[in-house]
């Protein structure tokens, strides 16, 4: 029989209420051990008390509800009790329940995982259920129920029919060589193949939109020694996150603090001035600087105002298209100011009196909108996503150039079970341990 498992459903401390799931065949025994009264209506809240079944301990009065099988979130038995949110009700509920023959704790994700096996939801869903409890922002939020509601799996899915369906074609040519299948295969099949092809790649090749918005949209600052880039960071974090001094060279470590700028998650980076560096440390330091540089979604180059019209050397060289132009110091400039560096359009601000500082926010945050929006179309979200994809890509070039239809159909159907693998509809088994071993306890 397969084991009943139990876990609280809610995050770990005090809470108004706790949740604690059952998910099993054992689970309607457990609920009558603990509630000792018959089951309650599928899916109707019961109030009852609730006892430790060997002595009769009173442990709380709360909730139960009962879904029976396949119409829960595992596709099993499952239930639920909701309690007081305290440790003692929370843990006497968890030791009631492991007190009964057949229960035991749940592993991490392994309500999810149940659910996939009994088919509730697909690979790519249960994925999305573990990113929407990790959502941190409105974005992230809304890709993670847009992929939990199937938006991938659906894509995935008819590009993997689409395959099957040339497949088809393909070992008809070879079963039937002699018949008179129009103009052969090749003619047939081949169009067909390089559209998907054409579709899949322009998915792969979507500037790692979908990723970025899971991770955290990276932004590295970048200027001179003493520009003011700690003393930036400070006030669009709106705290001391980094260390400010007059003395030029005091930032070498990347600081980095988290910011939600109009629902997208950001990692803001300060980082080493840049120069010719005094020591081994400084020079370090710059390293991990045009590192950031280097692997940013977008930069803030801050320039010193005062020192106008000299502009920094350094700092130009990292000025793009994919940069923001800071003027800084504004407050205590007295030269004339500089509309564009680089072909960019320069920003003055103070980090010191918040001059211009709402309309940086804004800019940063437009900037940050127009790359990352999802503009209706599904963003590829997992590197095992784009694994999986990159060898249905290569599988489907194979088919393409493939002299034999034998040899066609045989690349043809990887690229297929490529595809499957990311929704989980063939030979996932090796993986599903990797997958739920991310979610949490009771998930
Ligand atoms: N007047 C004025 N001074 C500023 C402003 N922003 C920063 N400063 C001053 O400039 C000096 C350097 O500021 P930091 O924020 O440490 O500069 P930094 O670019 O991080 O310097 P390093 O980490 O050494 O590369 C400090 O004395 C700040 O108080 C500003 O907007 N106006
Ligand atoms: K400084
Ligand atoms: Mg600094």
């Amino acid at each position: 029989m397969v084991p009943t498992i139990f876990a609280p459903a809610t995050a770990p401390g005090r809470g108004g209420v706790a949740i604690v799931r059952v998910s099993g065949p054992l689970a309607g025994t457990a609920l009558t051990a603990l509630t000792a009264r018959p089951l309650p209506a599928p899916r109707m809240a019961a109030f009852v008390r609730m006892t430790v079944p060997e002595s009769g301990e009173f442990l709380d009065q709360g909730l139960v509800l009962w879904f029976p099988a396949p119409h829960s979130f595992t596709g099993e038995d499952v239930a639920e009790f909701h309690v007081h949110g305290g440790r003692a009700v929370i843990s006497g509920v968890i030791d009631a329940l492991a007190s009964l023959p057949g229960l035991r704790i749940a592993e991490p994700g392994e309500f999810s995982r149940r659910g996939f096996e009994n088919g509730k939801f697909d690979l790519t869903a249960a994925e999305a259920i573990a990113d929407l409890v990790d959502a941190d922002t409105a974005a992230q939020r809304r890709q993670a129920l847009r992929q939990m509601e199937g938006e991938l799996g659906r894509l995935y899915d008819g590009w993997r029919h689409r395959l099957t369906r040339a497949l088809a074609h393909l070992e008809a040519d070879i079963d039937f060589p002699d018949e008179d299948l129009p103009e052969g295969v090749g003619v047939m099949v081949r169009p067909e193949l390089e559209t998907m092809a054409g579709e899949i790649a322009s998915h792969l090749n979507d500037n790692r939109r979908g990723e970025r918005l899971r991770d955290g949209i990276h932004i590295a600052i970048l200027g001179a020694p003493n520009a003011g880039k700690s003393s930036l960071l400070n006030v669009l974090a709106r705290r001391e996150a980094a260390i400010v001094s007059e003395r030029a060279g005091t930032t070498r470590d990347v600081v980095e603090v988290h910011l939600d700028l109009g629902g997208f998650p950001v990692v803001l980076a300060d980082t080493a001035g840049l120069r010719e560096a005094a020591d081994e440390i400084e020079s370090e330091g710059i390293r991990r600087a045009l590192d950031r540089a280097a692997n940013a979604d977008l930069k803030l180059a801050v320039f010193d105002a005062t020192a106008l019209p000299e502009l920094d050397a350094q700092t130009i060289a990292v000025v793009d298209d994919q940069t923001l132009v800071v003027l800084n110091k504004v407050d205590s400039a007295s030269g004339g100011m500089i509309q564009q560096i680089v072909g960019q359009q320069t920003m003055p601000v103070s980090a010191r009196t918040g001059e211009g500082l709402a309309d940086l926010l804004q800019a940063l945050t437009d900037a940050v909108r127009t790359r990352f929006e999802a503009p209706g179309v599904p963003a590829l979200t997992r590197a095992r996503h784009r694994g999986a994809l990159e060898e249905c890509a290569a599988s489907l070039q194979r088919a393409m150039t493939a002299d034999l239809p034998e040899l066609a159909a045989e690349d043809v159907r990887l690229a297929s079970r490529a595809l499957g693998r990311i929704t989980g509809r063939v030979d996932v088994e090796d993986l599903l341990d990797v997958i739920f071993r991310d979610f949490c306890i009771g998930k």
